[in-house]
């Protein structure tokens, strides 16, 4: 079994000089709510439990519907593989409050949904950031739940049952699944996408008004129980610093986000997928935006279509890490065994981890440049040139003359 059964499979725990907080909102209740998981810098209680990395089976179902497998079996496997695992951060932990944060909106990748980029988030949150891990209701997550509420008769055979835990909310309101939505037979893909890209967009917008509202210390309904006390987050957060990251779809999400709004100072593009996209918008987007790729995810078109944002007066970067594929992004690079996950391309030639850590920190390099930051991320400068052994600087696609 070589060195696989000796290293401890879970999610690396952050490495920064915060201890990390995570806790679930969701307001208003509905399918047109903002659902967000957020990560922040928190004090360090022992007591803390670590929240489950996949809340619910039903995301589990999702995720067989995504994968065209059987949901029983699917269910089972995924179960008994990733059922147990926890994400490095304490669950409902109270703010950090002597800090203002700046802020990162994250764009999950299609089929996913928003606690599968936790190394990445909670990685930023001990850095010192608030990040808010969107859960998009546009179908195109592997699951998601929002609620309704009861009918009358559902509130009348409700008399009879005694009171169950949960927010008063909770108690009028029935919980809805929302499955991830495939192509249907013969349909085109871009009308689809295009329309999904520009409600994910929105929901960051959304997402980033909430935060605002948060910070402002209006109240909020949270229709999500938890202990978390959302009044120590007023006035917590640096709302000029703000930046939109995410990954595949989600890098399409960034483009369309920073498009849509100007508050999103620069974005982060992890092995974006450009197919969704209108070619119109490129020239509307004016702010900073670094495309970090994989090695084996990009093709020529995908690449072509990147190079349409470049500029000379606005910074745009690209690198691309060497020996990465496109599931070395999320979570699920670190939860199996070395041939498991290259067999199940989750994971590629390099150490997940060493992976996983120079996209973080060229990351960190690039928000202090464009958010105005006086950390010491500017110590990772070279890496947003590709200035490392295992990165590439821009892209190792070859762009045929065609695809230009
Ligand atoms: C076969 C079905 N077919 C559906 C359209 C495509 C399948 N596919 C490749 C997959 C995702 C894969 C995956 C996941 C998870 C396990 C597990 F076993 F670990 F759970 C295994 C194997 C199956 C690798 C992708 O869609 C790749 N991809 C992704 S993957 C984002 C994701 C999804 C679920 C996750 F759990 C984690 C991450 N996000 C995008 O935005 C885009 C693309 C492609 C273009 C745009």
């Amino acid at each position: 079994m070589g060195n696989s059964c000796s290293n401890h499979l879970g999610i690396p725990p952050a490495k920064g000089p915060n201890a990390v907080g995570c806790t679930d909102f969701m307001m208003d209740h509905t399918a047109q709510g903002s659902f967000f998981r957020l990560y922040y810098p928190c004090q360090t209680t022992e007591k803390a439990q670590r929240p489950d990395w996949v809340p619910c089976k039903e995301y589990f179902n999702g995720l067989t519907d995504f994968m065209n497998i059987n949901r029983t079996v699917g269910e089972k496997i995924f179960n008994h593989l990733f059922g147990s695992f926890k994400i490095p951060a304490s669950l409902d932990a109270p703010f950090k409050s002597n800090v203002k944060c700046p802020v990162v909106i994250f764009s999950h990748g299609l089929g996913a949904f928003r606690t599968l980029y936790s190394a990445i988030c909670a990685e930023l949150a001990s850095q010192g950031f608030i990040v808010a891990s969107v859960e998009h209701r546009d179908q195109s997550a592997s699951a998601t739940y929002y609620f309704r509420d009861k009918t009358e008769s559902e509130k009348a055979n409700k008399k009879n049952v005694p009171k169950t835990s949960g927010s008063a909310q909770e108690d009028n309101l029935v919980r809805e699944w929302m499955y991830y939505r495939g192509l249907k037979h013969g349909e085109r893909e871009f009308p689809l996408r295009n329309e999904q890209v520009k409600k994910r967009a929105d929901e960051c917008i959304l997402a980033l008004d909430r935060l605002t509202e948060i910070n402002s210390g209006t109240p909020v309904q949270n229709v999500l129980q938890t202990q978390f006390d959302w009044t120590t987050l007023e006035n917590s957060m640096d709302l000029c610093r703000i930046a939109v990251m995410g990954h595949s779809f989600g890098g399409a999400t960034v483009i369309e986000a920073l498009c849509k709004e100007v508050k999103f100072k620069c974005g982060v593009a992890l092995d974006a997928w450009m197919n969704p996209l209108d070619d119109e918008i490129f020239p509307r987007v004016k702010q900073p935006i670094f495309f970090i790729n994989s090695e084996k995810f990009q093709w020529a078109g995908n690449i072509s279509r990147m190079k349409k944002l470049d500029s000379a007066v606005i910074q745009r970067k690209m690198i691309t890490i060497r020996g990465t594929v496109h599931q070395s992004f999320p979570d699920f690079t670190f939860l199996t065994g070395n041939w498991i996950g290259k067999l199940m391309k989750l994971k590629g030639e390099i150490d997940p981890e060493l992976a996983i850590d120079l996209c973080n920190k060229a990351t960190l390099a690039f928000l202090q440049r464009h958010l105005g930051l006086e950390m010491n991320f500017n110590q990772w400068d070279p890496l947003i040139d590709g200035q490392d052994d295992h990165l590439i600087q821009g892209t190792n696609v070859t762009l045929l003359q065609s695809a230009i």
